[in-house]
């Protein structure tokens, strides 16, 4: 699949350690899997779940799924191993934890080569600096680690993200400028379906490209979510004709449903339905 068009409403974590949700991951209906070594595993599983997922890797059954690899930081005693092993994998990208800047990216990359690289934005110099990580040549996505910020910035969680939207946005504008992909954070209270789609719809109309998601309940809202509306996917259609039309004759501005139309918002509209087009090519 050409990367510039692949989705990622829904980006789910499986720890490394659990064999069972790993073979589920195979049937699920998800853009991406981050097969986590980090913070999902204990320290005694660290050692033997690289094994584990290296041999479900290489067995194969996740399809267009995107596979990228949570290693563990390269400052604690896993970290290197880690990013060796993944180097090996048939994983599509690397991700690092608590990234702080470019110089963790130029640390992994001599290590994994290659590979495209994630970054884990969760920590305040992270924030800081993420035009300086988005603007490295091996970076393919962010990832907002939004429990990791919370407790570095000793933030309370709250249903309107107020604590958490200048990193937000730090993040979110870094990544655009430098045409990464960019998720946002998980959403801990799992069987939540209400909360989860109120958090969904926020880091959609920010700008997000999916959701990160720990659990399979969380799927559907996010694929929904994320993905154009019937409604949008029409709009867009109207649009583009409309303004052929205009243009055909001479006009440069079109109106559709008493709102203009112009050059810019038909950039928007075509990239609705390359988008829905994707979806639709990933099966839905
Ligand atoms: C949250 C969980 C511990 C709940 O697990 P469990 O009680 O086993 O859930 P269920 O019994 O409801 O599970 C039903 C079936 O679904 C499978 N399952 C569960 N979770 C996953 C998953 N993530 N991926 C794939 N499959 C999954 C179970 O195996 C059951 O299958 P079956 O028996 O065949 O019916 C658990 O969901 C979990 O561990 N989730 C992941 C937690 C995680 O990855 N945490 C780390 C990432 S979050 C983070 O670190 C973000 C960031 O760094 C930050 O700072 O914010
Ligand atoms: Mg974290």
């Amino acid at each position: 699949m050409d990367p510039r068009f692949r989705p990622y409403r829904s980006v789910l974590y499986i720890p490394a350690s659990k064999p069972r949700a790993l073979d589920k991951a195979r049937g699920l209906p998800v853009d991406a899997i981050i097969f986590d070594l980090e913070d999902a595993v204990s320290p005694e599983e660290k050692t033997a779940s690289r094994g584990i997922l290296a041999e479900a890797l290489a067995q194969g059954g996740y399809g267009n799924r995107a596979r990228i690899v949570r290693i563990n930081g390269l400052d604690t005693e896993w970290g290197r191993a880690d990013a060796e092993a993944v180097a090996k994998m048939e994983a599509d990208a690397v991700l690092l934890p608590k990234v702080d800047g470019p110089a963790d990216l130029d640390e992994l990359a001599e290590i994994t080569g290659d590979l495209p690289i994630w970054a884990m934005m969760e920590t305040p110099l992270g924030m800081l600096n993420a035009a300086a990580i988005a603007a490295h040549p091996k970076l393919q996505g962010m990832v907002m680690g939004t429990n990791d910020l919370a407790k570095e910035l000793n933030a309370r969680f709250r249903a309107d993200r107020l604590p958490m939207l200048t990193s937000l946005g730090l993040c979110l504008l870094a990544a655009k400028a430098h045409d990464r992909v960019i998720v946002d954070g998980v959403y801990n209270a799992y069987k939540d379906e209400a909360g989860l789609a109120e958090e969904c719809a926020q880091g959609r109309d920010m700008g997000f490209d999916g959701k990160t998601l720990i659990h399979p309940a969380q799927v559907d809202g996010a694929n929904t979510a994320f993905a154009p509306s019937e409604a949008e996917i029409d709009l867009a259609r109207r649009q583009i004709a409309a303004f052929d039309q205009a243009k055909a004759s001479g006009q440069g501005v079109a109106v559709v449903d008493g709102r203009i139309v112009e050059n810019l918002h038909v950039e928007t509209a075509q990239k609705t339905l390359a988008k829905a087009e994707a979806i639709a090519a990933l099966g839905g």
